[in-house]
C-alpha cells in the first residue's frame, strides 16, 4: 500500500474550468446563454472563451495577478467567468451598485491590472480611476456594450472592446492550469452589510467543490433552463456559473432584476430554476404581475434570512422553494435546509416554519457546529442555546487579501467563525438568530432580531420589516422596528395595530417599543437590509424611556 503515491494521471489540480470543454461536447448544439433575442451554444461559449483567455494572457498580466469585471448579469459577465481564470489571472467582479470611492479602493486594493466595464457602469469606473493617487498604476480598461459596436470618441481611455478581443483571439489556446488546486481562483469583496468590504480570496479546489456540491444539494438535473435573477458579482452567483456548465443548461441572462420582466421570463423560456436574496422573493410576491405560474420554478433562497411568511407566500404562487445559507467566505451554499418526504404531510405554516431554519451541512462541508463563546464548547442541541456558527470544510476561502489579522480572527482552532449568531435544534439543525453585531440586549437578555421580523412578516400589511436595537435609559436597549407597508393600507395601519400584532405573538420583551413606517428600507446592492443604517436611525431619536415592559 505504501508505494502507492500520487502521480500525473490521478492527481490534476481540481478547477471548474475543466467543466467548459466538457460542456461543448456534449451539449455543443445546446444553448448555454439566452440573452434579449441572441442565443449562443456550449461550443460558441467554449470557444469565445478560450479566444477571449489568449487575448487576456496575450497583453502580459502575470499568472495569479488580478482582473476585474464590472458588469450586470450579461453573457460577457457570464464567458469572463472562465476566460479570466482561463488566461492564469484572478478573476474579481464587482458590485456594479459600488460608488466610485468604494471601486477605487478595490481596484487599488487588489491591483488589477486590467477592468472588463460594461458601457452603462464606464462613468462610475472612470470616476474611480480619477480618485487613484498619481503614483499608482491604474488598470487597462475594456469595454462591453450590447451590440458589440466598436469605440466611439467618447470611450477614449478604453483600450479595445470585449468584440474586439474574442475576434482577435485564438481559439485553439492552451489555456492556463494551475500548478496547484490552491492556487487562488477568484478574488471577491464582501458585501459591506457590517463592515467595510473585505477581499475573500477562493482557491480552484473550493469553486471546484463548490459549484459540484450546490448542485447535488439542491436537486439540479441536465439541462435545466437558469434564470439569472442572482448578481454573478455576489460570491460568482454562488458558484452556479461554473455548475451551470456541469449540467449543460442554458443561463437566461437579465440585465436588471424586475419582477414583470421575470414573470415573462419564466413563462417564455420554461424557466426551471433560480436564485434569490429573500428581497427576491418578496418581491415576487408583491408585484402586480404576481400570479401562479403555469409551472413549477424551482428557487434558491439564501443570502438573509427568509421570514416564514414570505416562504410560505412564495410557495403559494408555486414556486418550490430551497433555503439555504453561505457567506461570501464559503463561496456559496454551506449549509442547507434539506428537506425531508414526512414534512410535506405537515400544513402549510409549520412547513414553512421548518423551512426557515438553515439546516444542516452540505455533503462537502466536514462539520457545522455551533459554539458558546465563552467556553468554545458546543451548545446543547435544544434550539434555544445561543452560540457562534462555525464551519469546516474544503469550500472556506484561503482568507481575506493582504488581511492576516483578520483572517487569523475567523479562521482559527480548525474553524471558520461565521460571526452569526444560532442554535441547534435536537435533529440536528442550525437556525441562525441573528448577526453577532445585530443582537438587541433587552434588560439582560439577548433577543434575536429575526425572531420579531418574522412575527412582522406575518402582518397582512406589511412589506418589509427589520428590527434594531434603540438606546433604553432602562433596559439598556429595546426592540425599534422599521417597517415598510403595502400601498392600500399606507396610512391606514398605524404603530398600535402593529405593536398590538406582535403582542399576541411575542413574549413582551421581545415586543418593539418603537415602530418607525418607512416607503423603503435601505439595502445593500445584494439585496440586504442595512441594519446599521437604521441603528443610527434609531440612535438619533435619542434613547427611549421604556420603565416596565
Ligand atoms: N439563509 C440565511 N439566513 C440568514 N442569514 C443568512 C443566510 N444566508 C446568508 N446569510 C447572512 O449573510 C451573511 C453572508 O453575506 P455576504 O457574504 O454576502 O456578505 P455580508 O456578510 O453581508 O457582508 P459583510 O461581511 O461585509 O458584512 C452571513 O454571514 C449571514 O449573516
Amino acid at each position: 500500500m505504501d508505494q502507492l503515491k500520487p502521480s500525473s494521471g490521478n492527481s490534476t489540480p481540481l478547477t471548474p474550468l475543466d467543466f467548459l470543454e466538457r460542456a461543448s461536447v456534449i451539449y455543443g448544439d445546446c444553448p448555454s446563454i439566452i440573452y434579449n433575442n441572441t442565443t449562443q451554444t456550449w461550443s460558441q461559449t467554449n470557444q469565445r472563451c478560450l479566444r477571449l483567455a489568449s487575448s487576456i494572457a496575450s497583453l502580459g498580466i502575470q499568472s495569479g495577478q488580478v482582473v476585474s469585471v464590472v458588469a450586470p448579469n450579461i453573457p460577457a459577465m457570464y464567458e469572463l467567468h472562465f476566460a479570466i481564470p482561463m488566461a492564469g489571472s484572478v478573476l474579481n467582479t464587482i458590485n456594479l451598485r459600488l460608488d466610485a470611492r468604494t471601486i477605487s479602493v478595490i481596484l487599488q486594493h487588489s491591483e488589477s491590472k486590467l477592468v472588463f466595464v460594461d458601457d452603462q457602469s464606464s462613468s462610475v469606473v472612470l470616476e474611480a480611476l480619477s480618485l487613484f493617487p498619481g503614483n499608482f498604476k491604474k488598470p487597462d480598461l475594456v469595454l462591453i456594450t450590447d451590440d458589440g459596436k466598436s469605440l466611439k470618441s467618447n470611450f477614449l481611455e478604453f483600450c479595445r472592446t470585449y468584440e474586439e478581443m474574442v475576434e482577435n483571439g485564438d481559439q485553439e489556446f492552451d489555456w492556463i492550469r494551475p500548478k496547484s488546486e490552491f492556487d487562488p481562483f477568484t478574488l471577491n469583496y464582501t458585501s459591506g452589510t457590517t463592515s467595510a468590504p473585505k477581499g475573500v480570496v477562493h482557491c480552484h479546489r473550493s469553486a471546484y467543490i463548490m459549484a459540484i456540491d450546490s448542485l447535488v444539494e439542491w436537486s439540479v438535473p441536465k439541462q435545466p433552463v437558469y434564470l439569472w435573477t442572482l448578481p454573478m458579482f455576489h460570491a460568482n452567483g454562488w458558484s452556479f456559473t461554473w455548475g451551470m456548465a456541469v449540467v449543460g443548461g442554458a443561463n437566461v441572462c437579465l440585465r436588471k432584476f424586475d419582477a414583470n420582466l421575470v414573470y415573462s421570463l419564466i413563462d417564455k423560456h420554461k424557466i426551471t430554476h433560480m436564485c434569490g436574496a429573500p428581497v427576491v422573493l418578496n418581491m415576487l410576491c408583491n408585484s402586480p404581475d404576481e400570479k401562479r405560474l403555469s409551472h413549477p420554478v424551482s428557487i434558491l433562497a439564501a443570502g438573509a434570512p427568509p421570514p416564514a411568511a414570505v416562504l410560505h407566500r412564495t410557495e403559494s404562487l408555486g414556486f418550490n422553494v430551497t433555503h439555504g445559507y453561505g457567506l461570501t467566505e464559503t463561496g456559496g451554499l454551506s449549509v442547507c435546509c434539506t428537506w425531508k418526504q414526512k414534512w410535506n404531510k405537515f400544513p402549510a405554516s409549520e412547513r414553512a416554519r421548518l423551512k426557515a431554519r438553515q439546516g444542516v451541512r452540505t455533503n462537502t462541508l466536514v462539520k457545522v457546529d455551533v459554539l458558546d463563546s465563552e467556553t468554545g464548547e458546543s451548545v446543547k442541541k435544544d434550539g434555544l442555546t445561543l452560540g457562534e456558527i462555525v464551519l469546516r470544510g474544503g469550500c472556506v476561502m484561503l482568507g481575506y487579501l493582504k488581511d492576516p489579522e483578520a483572517t487569523s480572527k475567523c479562521l482559527k482552532d480548525g474553524w471558520f467563525y461565521t460571526g452569526d449568531v444560532g442554535v441547534m435544534h435536537p435533529d440536528g439543525y442550525v437556525e441562525i438568530k441573528d448577526r453577532s453585531k445585530d443582537v438587541i440586549i433587552s434588560g439582560g437578555e439577548n433577543l434575536s432580531s429575526i425572531e420579531v421580523e418574522s412575527v412582522l412578516y406575518m402582518h397582512p400589511g406589511v412589506i418589509e420589516a427589520a428590527v434594531v436595537a434603540r438606546p433604553d435609559e432602562f433596559w439598556g436597549e429595546t426592540p425599534c422596528a422599521f417597517v415598510s407597508l403595502k400601498d392600500h393600507v399606507k396610512g391606514k395601519v398605524e404603530e398600535k395595530e402593529i405593536v398590538e400584532f406582535c403582542k399576541a405573538k411575542l413574549p413582551k420583551y421581545m415586543v418593539p417599543k418603537t415602530v418607525v413606517f418607512k416607503e423603503e428600507l435601505p439595502k445593500t446592492s445584494t439585496g440586504k437590509i442595512q441594519k446599521f443604517v437604521l441603528r443610527d436611525m434609531a440612535k438619533a431619536m435619542g434613547a427611549s424611556r421604556v420603565s416596565r415592559l
